[in-house]
């Protein structure tokens, strides 16, 4: 079900200082928007997965562009993938990740452009963290799992802070297998799998999306603001050949 009251229209052309501070006025955030920025403009189109929980595909989030850019400043940074407990190297999570700086551009326009989508689900005291590319060769998946923490985090400034929404976007998908698989998510609409887009038939529950590059996955952890939704169970299954390569925005309910 393709639905006119979200498509995306983006409108941030030029990101300049304070544009965006309404949002959030300290910490990381103010990092995004710490550089005079001139940002493409974006036309992305989203539809509808799932309305409870909430879970949208976001068709051409990303230009061709930004995903060249966003490849290059991550390829130095890569380090094993770690758990939400800091373990790194585990089979559970097995790829490679790379914390982007989030004031170079085009990290800043992502992050700008993804504000914008999820203006309805962030408030004032909300962080947005460190966005960050996570890298698969074959063999490598992250197993089920929660972006959601079970126990909150503390964040740098000693506040408690989970993940409120998650934005995965498919970078790289030079790939077989890879796809982004949600178990609990029942679809409300079937022209992504028409499309080809997700795959959804009797021999598995839920869902699952196939890299495709640009395109992304946003779905709300913390329907409440307080307890993680167990229905956005997801998982990056394993890349059989080539390389799938996507990057996480996860910003960070905090309390007050
Ligand atoms: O690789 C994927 O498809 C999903 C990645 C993911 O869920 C994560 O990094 O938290
Ligand atoms: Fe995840």
């Amino acid at each position: 079900m393709f639905i006119g009251n979200i498509i995306g229209v983006l409108v941030a052309i030029c990101c300049s200082y304070g544009l965006y501070f309404s949002y959030n006025n300290t910490g990381d955030v103010a990092l995004w928007f710490s550089k005079q920025t001139v940002c493409e403009v974006q036309d992305y189109r989203t539809q509808i997965v799932s309305e409870d929980p909430l879970l949208v595909y976001v068709e051409n989030f990303v230009s061709q562009t930004e995903v060249s850019q966003l490849l290059n400043i991550g390829k130095t940074r890569y380090s094993p993938s770690k758990l939400s407990t800091g373990t790194s190297g585990d089979a559970y999570r097995s790829s490679q990740s790379a914390g982007l700086p989030p004031s170079e551009p085009p990290v800043s326009c992502v992050g700008s452009r993804a504000l914008s989508l999820m203006e309805s689900f962030t408030d004032a005291s909300d962080e947005f963290g460190i966005p960050q590319l996570v890298t698969y060769k074959p063999g490598q998946q992250y197993k089920l799992h929660y972006d959601w923490f079970q126990e909150s985090m503390r964040y740098k400034d000693g506040r408690l802070c989970n993940r409120v929404t998650s934005i995965f976007v498919f970078l790289e998908a030079d790939c077989t297998g890879g796809e982004t698989y949600f178990p609990r998510v029942v679809p409300t609409a079937s022209s992504l799998i028409d499309d080809g887009k997700a795959i959804q038939n009797g021999s598995f529950e839920g869902i699952m999306f196939k890299p495709i590059p640009g395109n992304a996955l946003f779905w709300v952890n913390l329907p409440d603001n307080r307890i993680g939704d167990e229905r956005v169970l997801h998982g990056g299954l394993p890349v059989h050949n080539g390389t799938k390569t996507g990057m996480n925005i996860w910003p960070l309910r905090c309390e007050p």
